[in-house]
């Protein structure tokens, strides 16, 4: 469990990350969402060690980071800027980091194996592609096989076949009970990988919800009737919100699909669809940042 209790930082005038109170669960995949410069990074920073907060608290399993004794085994993460010798092999990376944090050495065969570089272990971590660099970076977050993980943009740059690894070895990760934490401005790709979402903008957060909640505020109804001036004026007398669209066609908002059919049998209506909308994640998220994107980070 992460849990993050008013975290604030700043740096000279700007207010990266602002007054920031949210919990991150074990057994989930929790998105952690922003536009460019929301302040995901600086938080995910904080909670690692790397940056002091300037008020507030960022624990893991209830201990800040620098109070975790064996920090590798409490908490993986992998950060943008991976430092990874370039001259080394993938194995004695892992081999040099074990060795340094008190962990087994048999764990290093065990994560090469777990991100598909066995065959790569004794190649010069230099010369390895994105993709490959990537399943290091992620092998060495697993070495202490940590309860939480923190990966910061982990599919940035990945082809597809990339993103669908990532996307099934976090899922598996979560479902054995870990804390899992990954940001991210790719809406299509959350949808697909997380359980829960946390957005921030800003600084500041902005929605923290389950991924279904997250695009019910935003749904709608497309309703479809010949009688669409009279049944608009029906509806509206509920409190619903009606756009009337081509050939008869209403999208409702406030009102559920099961509630504007019994008001339809109620009245005679003849209704020939209707049908709930979801708001994608894209359109939901974009809602929901837009101030916090219009304004840029200048603030
Ligand atoms: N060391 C620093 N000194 C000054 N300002 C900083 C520093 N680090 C971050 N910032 C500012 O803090 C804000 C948040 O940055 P941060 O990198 O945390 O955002 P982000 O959500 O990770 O963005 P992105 O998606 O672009 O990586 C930005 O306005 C950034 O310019």
């Amino acid at each position: 469990m992460i849990q993050l209790s008013g975290l604030t930082k700043r740096h000279g005038e700007v207010l990266a990350v602002d007054d920031l109170t949210f919990t991150v669960r074990p057994g989930l995949v929790t998105g952690f969402l922003g536009p460019n410069g929301a302040g995901k990074t600086t938080t995910m920073r904080m909670i690692l060690g790397l940056d002091l907060p300037t008020s507030g608290t960022a624990t893991i399993n209830g201990r800040r980071h620098q109070d975790l004794p064996h920090p590798l085994r409490e908490v993986g993460s992998l950060l943008e800027a991976q430092a990874v010798h370039p001259r080394r092999t993938a194995r004695k990376h892992l081999l040099y980091l074990a060795q340094t944090n008190d962990l087994a050495r048999a764990r290093v065969d065990e994560v090469l194996d777990l991100v598909g570089l066995t065959d790569a272990a004794d190649r010069k971590a230099g010369a390895f592609s994105l993709g490959m660099s990537q399943r290091l970076g992620i092998a060495a977050a697993l070495l202490g096989d940590p309860p939480v993980l923190l990966l910061d943009e982990p599919v940035n740059g990945l082809d597809p076949e990339g993103v669908l690894w990532i996307r099934t070895l976090l899922r598996g990760l979560a479902a054995e009970g870990r804390t899992v934490l990954i940001s991210s401005h790719l809406m299509s790709e959350m949808a697909l990988t997380a359980d829960r979402l946390v957005v921030i903008g800003k600084g500041r957060l902005i929605a923290e919800s389950d991924i279904g909640e997250f695009t019910e505020g935003g749904a709608a109804v497309l309703v479809r009737t010949p009688e669409a001036p009279s049944f608009t004026r029906r509806l509206e007398l509920t409190g619903a919100h009606v756009q009337e669209g081509r050939d008869g066609e209403l999208i409702v908002t406030g009102m559920t699909a099961p509630d504007i059919g019994r008001l339809a049998a109620a009245e005679g209506v003849p209704l020939f669809e209707l049908t709930p909308r979801r708001a994608s994640l894209e359109e939901a998220f974009m809602e929901l940042t837009r101030e916090s994107v219009e304004f840029g980070v200048a603030r």
